[in-house]
C-alpha cells in the first residue's frame, strides 16, 4: 500500500548532529563530483561548492579542464581531475563514500564515456547520484545499471525520459512502479518534489520550496547537498536524503523572506548557518 507522508524539520533536526570533536577531515567523508563539460561548468561548480558548504570532509570534482581556473578561483577547498583522465579517476574512485554524476555533463560522446567509465568502476557500497546529462544518457542509449546505492534526481522532463511516464501520469502509483523496477532511491523534482526511497513504500513530499527557486542550476546545487549529506550523516540513508532535500529548499524559503529570486550560490553561502541552527 502506498503511503504519502511530508517531510518535516523534526528529520532535519534528527539527521544534523553538533559534530563529533574527536575528528578529522576524512571522519565527513570523501565526495567525487562528476560533470561539467566546457559549456556547463558552472554546473558542476555548483555541485562541487555545495558539497564542501554541507560539510563533505574531502571533495573532488572530476571535470574539463578548461573548468579548473574557475572552480579554483571560488572554491579552492576543492581538488580537481581531469574528467577523461581515466587512470587518475580510477585511482581516486575506490575512495569515495559519495560519487555525484551528472551536472553539465552534457549528451556527446565524451559525456557517454565518461559515464560509462563511472558505471564500470563503482562499488556496491558507495553512493552514486545520478542527475541531469547522465540520467538522459542512461534513457537515450539504455545503459545498464551499475551494482550501487543509486541516487536519480531527475527533473519531471528527465523522469519522463528515464521512467517512459509522460509528464501529466506521473502519478506517485505509477512512480513508485518504476522506481522498484530500478531498484533506486527516486528523487522527482518539481515544485512539491516527491522521493521515493529504495526498501520503503512511503512516498515523501517536500513540503517547502518556492518559485524563488526555479532558476537555472538548483538542482545542480541539490546534488552536492546530497552528497555533502550522505557522505557524513551515514546513519540513516533515507533520513539523510530527505533532510538534505528539505534544507535545500527551506534554506531558499528562509531567503526569499527578502528576495524575490534565491540563486544556488546564495542558498550554498547560507548552508553553514542553516545547519548551525539545525543541529543546535
Ligand atoms: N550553469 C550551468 O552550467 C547550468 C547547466 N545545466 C545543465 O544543463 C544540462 C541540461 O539540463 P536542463 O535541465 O537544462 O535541460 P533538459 O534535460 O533538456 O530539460 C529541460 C526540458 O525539460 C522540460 N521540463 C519539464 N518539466 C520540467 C521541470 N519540472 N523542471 C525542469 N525542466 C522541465 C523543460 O521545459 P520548458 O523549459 O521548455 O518548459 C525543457 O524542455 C544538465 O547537465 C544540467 O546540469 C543546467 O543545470 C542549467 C545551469
Ligand atoms: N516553482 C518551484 N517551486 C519549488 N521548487 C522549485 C521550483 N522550481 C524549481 N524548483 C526546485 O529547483 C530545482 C531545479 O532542479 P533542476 O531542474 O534539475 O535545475 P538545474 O538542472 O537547472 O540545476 C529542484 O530542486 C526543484 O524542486
Ligand atoms: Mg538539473
Amino acid at each position: 500500500m502506498l503511503k504519502m507522508q511530508q517531510i518535516t524539520e523534526e528529520i532535519v533536526r534528527h539527521v544534523i548532529q553538533p559534530r563529533q570533536q574527536e575528528s578529522h577531515k576524512g571522519t565527513f567523508g570523501r565526495v567525487m563530483t562528476i560533470g561539467g563539460n566546457t559549456h556547463f561548468g558552472g554546473a558542476i561548480i555548483m555541485s562541487t561548492s555545495a558539497a564542501v558548504y554541507s560539510g563533505a570532509g574531502l571533495v573532488t570534482c572530476a571535470t574539463a579542464p578548461q573548468n579548473f581556473v574557475s572552480l579554483h578561483a571560488r572554491l579552492p577547498e576543492a581538488m580537481v581531475v581531469d574528467y577523461q583522465d581515466y587512470a587518475a579517476v580510477a585511482a581516486l574512485m575506490p575512495q569515495m563514500d559519495c560519487i555525484v554524476i551528472g551536472p553539465g555533463l552534457g549528451t556527446d560522446a565524451t559525456a557517454l564515456a565518461v559515464l560509462k567509465f563511472v558505471f564500470s568502476r563503482v562499488q556496491p557500497q558507495q553512493n552514486l547520484i545520478i542527475d541531469g546529462s547522465a540520467i538522459t544518457l542512461i534513457a537515450t542509449h539504455q545503459l545498464a545499471l551499475p551494482h550501487a546505492k543509486l541516487i536519480f534526481t531527475p527533473h519531471q522532463m528527465e523522469w519522463q525520459r528515464l521512467s517512459g511516464i509522460k509528464l501529466p501520469q506521473q502519478t506517485p502509483a505509477q512512480n513508485q512502479r518504476v522506481q522498484q523496477q530500478l531498484g533506486a532511491d527516486v528523487i522527482v523534482k518539481a515544485h512539491r518534489t516527491e522521493i521515493y526511497l529504495a526498501n520503503s513504500s512511503t512516498v515523501w513530499q517536500n513540503p517547502v520550496g518556492s518559485a524563488a527557486m526555479a532558476t537555472g542550476g538548483m538542482g545542480d546545487c541539490l546534488t552536492g547537498i546530497l552528497a555533502g549529506f550522505l557522505a557524513q550523516f551515514t546513519q540513516n540513508r533515507g533520513q539523510s536524503i530527505l533532510a538534505a532535500i528539505y534544507s535545500h529548499s527551506k534554506i531558499s524559503d528562509n531567503l526569499a523572506k527578502q528576495q524575490y529570486v534565491t540563486l544556488p550560490t546564495q542558498i550554498i553561502t547560507a548552508l553553514p548557518h542553516f545547519m548551525a541552527q539545525m543541529a543546535g
